[in-house]
């Protein structure tokens, strides 16, 4: 049995799962995403060049991925910290981490992080998206992947000693790519062998995470112990939502705090507004579902942060609870969601 077992692993070494409190179950404090830069539509290449200002703002809100600078999350480890202390003073306990291979995951950063805010943070294994795989890893076997997530989670990643405590994000693109189908089946093997908790990336499509967790499935993964991300995104339809839900993962919504007009990466879609994020959380719980949900904010460029004119990481524990309660959500549930489910999910089997 590792000694990881009824424990979660954190960047600063494994804690027993009560010490956890609230948690957010994705973000980002160090990361880059020029993966995903979106070229800004014709006319609007000087805001895309223009250093942030208030004045731009409300575009930068709307087109976050057109604007180079606004995918440099790495860049702002002092306002990330200052932040860290404001959600700690809001009542906030831990954060996954879930940056991963091919989006520069930082895990010296984020142990400096953990020391200096007192936020429990849990790092991410894995790969990314398939535009991010290098030729190495494309190449790479199923067994030579899952002998590398399993080092990160027992050894150490990036050539440091420092300690996954989960494996995800992965990345999945739609359809989903054959490089990404290794990764997924490597993942579910290191999960057979570790017992961690898995969280994945869908692609941008409502069939994308029930094929994902077929694939984890098939290659014997524990779906009761995986992390759907980003359904805000994804299933609208209740009833697909439902019976993507009868699959078993937990389901996450976290894009709080994005409200926008247009979902740049699919403009088929509108994206929910924070109120309508509640409205679906509450018809899950009256479903049966309120052991399985769990929410986060995503942040994974600038302009979330406050430092920014955003929302930040305590944007859930300062609005959206209350909005929540007010809604019909009980002080229980939030409790299930926010620190319960997360501490369930995160505890090695
Ligand atoms: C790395 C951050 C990330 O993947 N965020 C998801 C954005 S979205 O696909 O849900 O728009």
């Amino acid at each position: 049995m590792p000694e990881q077992s009824g424990k979660v692993q954190t960047v600063l070494g494994l804690i027993e799962p009560d010490l956890l409190g609230r948690t957010m179950t994705h973000e980002h404090l160090t990361m880059t995403f020029e993966c995903s830069h979106v070229p800004p539509a014709p006319g609007d290449e000087g805001l895309a060049a223009a250093p942030i200002e208030m004045k731009h703002l409300h575009w930068l809100q709307q087109n976050p991925y057109s604007h180079h600078e606004n995918l440099l999350l790495s860049q702002e480890i002092e306002a990330v910290k200052e932040e860290l202390l404001c959600y700690r003073k809001a009542g906030g306990g831990s954060i996954v981490e879930n940056t991963t291979t091919g989006i520069t995951r930082n895990l010296p950063v984020l142990r400096q992080l953990a020391k200096e805010t007192g936020v429990h943070i849990i790092a991410g294994a894995g790969y990314y998206v398939d535009v991010t795989h290098s030729d190495e890893t494309r190449k790479m076997t199923v067994e030579k992947l899952t002998d590398i997530i399993v080092n990160e989670v027992l050894h150490g990643a990036d050539g440091t000693d420092i300690r996954c405590g989960v494996i995800g994000e992965i990345g999945t693109s739609w359809p989903i790519t054959e490089s990404e189908k290794k990764v997924l089946r490597a993942t579910a093997h290191a999960q057979t062998q570790l017992g961690c908790p898995v969280i994945i990336h869908p692609g941008r499509n409502k069939a994308a995470p029930g094929e994902a967790i077929r694939i984890l499935q098939e290659a014997g993964g524990d779906i009761s112990k995986t992390v759907m991300s980003h359904l805000d995104r994804s299933i609208y339809d209740p009833q697909e939502l439902l019976e993507f839900a009868k699959m078993g993962s937990y389901l996450e919504y976290d894009l709080f705090g994005t409200e926008v007009l247009n979902y740049q990466f699919n403009l088929d879609v509108d994206m929910l507004s924070d109120s309508q994020r509640v409205q679906t959380l509450a018809f899950l719980i009256r479903e049966g579902y309120e052991d399985r949900l769990l929410i986060a904010h995503d942040i994974h460029t600038k302009h979330r942060l406050t430092k920014y004119g955003g929302h930040g990481f305590s944007h859930i524990l300062k609005n959206i609870v209350p909005k929540m309660l007010s809604r019909g959500i009980t002080q229980n549930q939030v409790d299930k969601i926010l620190i319960e489910n997360p501490k369930q999910w995160l505890t090695f089997k």
